[in-house]
């Protein structure tokens, strides 16, 4: 059986404690490699070699040399991209369709985005005023923090990964990585990209294991630490937070979502179902900026729910091998529990299942896959706990509204605040509403269409901090300004 070894310090280790633990093919319930699983004395390892680094070869490096390093490894992603698909879909199910466009060549522009970022920084000065008329000159100068936690989910693995661990790099720290227990591979695949691209040892480490009292938490507690970048449920961002505060220890925040869609009858209805197949079922659901929640104006409700029932029926739910598969299964048996727990919730809470509401039969060695159906809700009221909690799955509730402002209300009444969806044609109120969302990110015509300059994050519940362009900058850095009298 394959084992998945930490990546520390330029090499590939035995787990401290020998410990391993199984990491299993969603589509298939098969176990495919024995992870190492990381603990205190790993994470202690990982550190030293981290901070070694920082205060040898990676901080002494010239920048243009240490970006120059981080585009081979953007190189490194695409020699091995196959390597790499099939990694991620082994690990998660998803279908090459979906890995092949978004997660694998994402994990490589990261590294090339922020290399190319970090060439075109300048250095901002102030011309100030003195009473004695000689001036001063302030200007202020970004300084790596130093040694980086970066602890990711496992719903994008390379892609959440990577888009901490490039800027961190790129802004001259070192990392030790924690990628979730579900999705090691490419995280251990990317060890080896490092390590072909002569990056000198401990400037990136990856610690496998879990979250509380495992690899994870060690990590946060640590006391060499000097942030923690993190994306994952909200829950675990606020355990992560308590770990983080006796050290007054920087973080970042991209936590979880209850995402609205509001859909207005001006809207072209065919985009508008189509952009919602797409922001409710991609990656079986599994993308914090799902939209869970959809908000339709009456006039056109019943022929939207219509046309959305029908995309989810005619998804092609398999084998995510079959280039033909448009989903694959959710990550693990266990989150299969949990979705269909809220199946059987939304019926007893009274929801009309329009479409999906079970598990497909797919026979062969798919059978024993973590696979639901694609499903649409109606008929729910604002307060049942379908339209308040995550469900991180293929699902969506839809509602009627009437007027603009009672759709405003609507989708920001929620505890999340991530991302929002609107589907219109009216200008105005593009712009109207858009500016009224309480949310980090707004799409209008659109979903999930990424441009790595913006800001990203969310608010409420849904994190703290923004990352993206010279944001992830302001996060990776301390500047420090100097104040000089002339
Ligand atoms: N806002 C965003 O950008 C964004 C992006 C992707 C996913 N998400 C959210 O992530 C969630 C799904 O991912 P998940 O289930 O892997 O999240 P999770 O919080 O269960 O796990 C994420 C990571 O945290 C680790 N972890 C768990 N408990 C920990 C602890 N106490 N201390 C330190 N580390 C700990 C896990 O091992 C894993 O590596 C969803 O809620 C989704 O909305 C948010
Ligand atoms: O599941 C969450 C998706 C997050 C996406 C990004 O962080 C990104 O596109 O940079």
């Amino acid at each position: 059986m394959k084992k998945i070894l930490n990546f520390i310090d330029g090499a590939f280790v035995e787990p401290a404690r020998g410990a391993y633990f199984p990491n299993t093919n969603p589509a298939t319930g098969t176990i495919i490699s024995q992870v190492a699983e990381g603990s205190a004395e790993d994470i202690d390892r990982a550190v030293e070699a981290a901070r070694r680094a920082f205060k040898g070869p990676w901080g002494a490096m010239p920048l243009s040399e240490r970006l120059d390093a981080l585009d081979r490894v953007a190189s490194g992603i695409m020699a091995r991209f196959d390597d790499f698909l099939k990694a991620e879909m082994l690990d998660t199910g998803k279908p090459a369709s979906f890995a092949s466009r978004i997660d694998i060549p994402r994990g490589a522009a990261n590294f090339k985005f922020f290399a190319n970022l970090m060439r075109t920084q300048h250095t901002a000065a102030f011309e100030t005023e003195t009473p004695g008329g000689g001036g001063a000159l302030n200007y202020t100068i970004r300084r790596p923090l130093g040694v980086v936690g970066v602890i990711s989910p496992w719903n994008l693995p390379l892609l959440l990964l990577t888009w901490k661990v490039a800027p961190a790099l790129a802004a001259g720290n070192c990392v030790v990585a924690k990628p979730s227990e579900e999705t090691p591979s490419t995280a251990a695949l990317l060890g080896e990209v490092f390590r072909d691209a002569g990056v000198p040892p401990g400037v990136f480490n990856v610690v496998h294991g879990f979250g509380p009292g495992s690899a994870g938490e060690a990590l946060t507690r640590h006391p060499d630490v000097d942030a923690i970048t993190f994306t994952g449920e909200s829950r675990t961002g606020s355990a992560i937070m308590e770990a983080c505060a006796p050290h007054v220890r920087d973080i970042s925040f991209e936590l979880g979502g209850k995402n609205a869609a509001i859909v207005f009858a001006d809207a072209d209805l065919q985009e508008a179902i189509d952009g919602t197949a797409r922001s409710s079922f991609s990656n079986t659901g599994q993308v914090c900026l799902c939209s869970e929640r959809v908000y339709v104006e009456r006039p056109i409700f019943d022929a939207f729910v219509e046309g959305l029932a029908a995309r989810a029926r005619g998804l092609k739910v398999g084998d995510p091998f079959d280039e033909a598969t448009q989903m694959g299964p959710l990550i693990s048996h266990a989150h299969r529990e949990k979705v269909l727990s809220y199946f059987e919730l939304a019926k007893t809470e009274g929801a009309t299942v329009v479409a999906g509401g079970g598990v497909p039969e797919l026979g062969g060695a798919l059978s024993k896959g973590a696979f639901v159906e694609p499903t649409v809700w109606t008929g729910l009221s604002q307060n049942a706990r379908i339209l308040r909690e995550e469900v991180f799955g293929p699902v969506c509730h839809v509602m009627p509204f009437d007027t603009e402002e009672e759709a405003i209300a609507l989708a920001n009444d929620s505890d999340y605040g991530l991302c929002a969806a609107i589907w219109t044609n009216d200008v105005r109120r593009a712009h109207r509403v858009s500016a009224r969302m309480d949310v980090g990110l707004v799409w209008v015509n659109t979903w999930f269409l990424r441009d790595l300059r913006t800001p990203f994050g969310g608010v409420k519940l849904s994190g703290i901090g923004r990352e993206g362009g010279t944001h992830s900058l302001d996060f990776y850095t301390e500047t420090k300004n100097i104040c000089i009298k002339l």
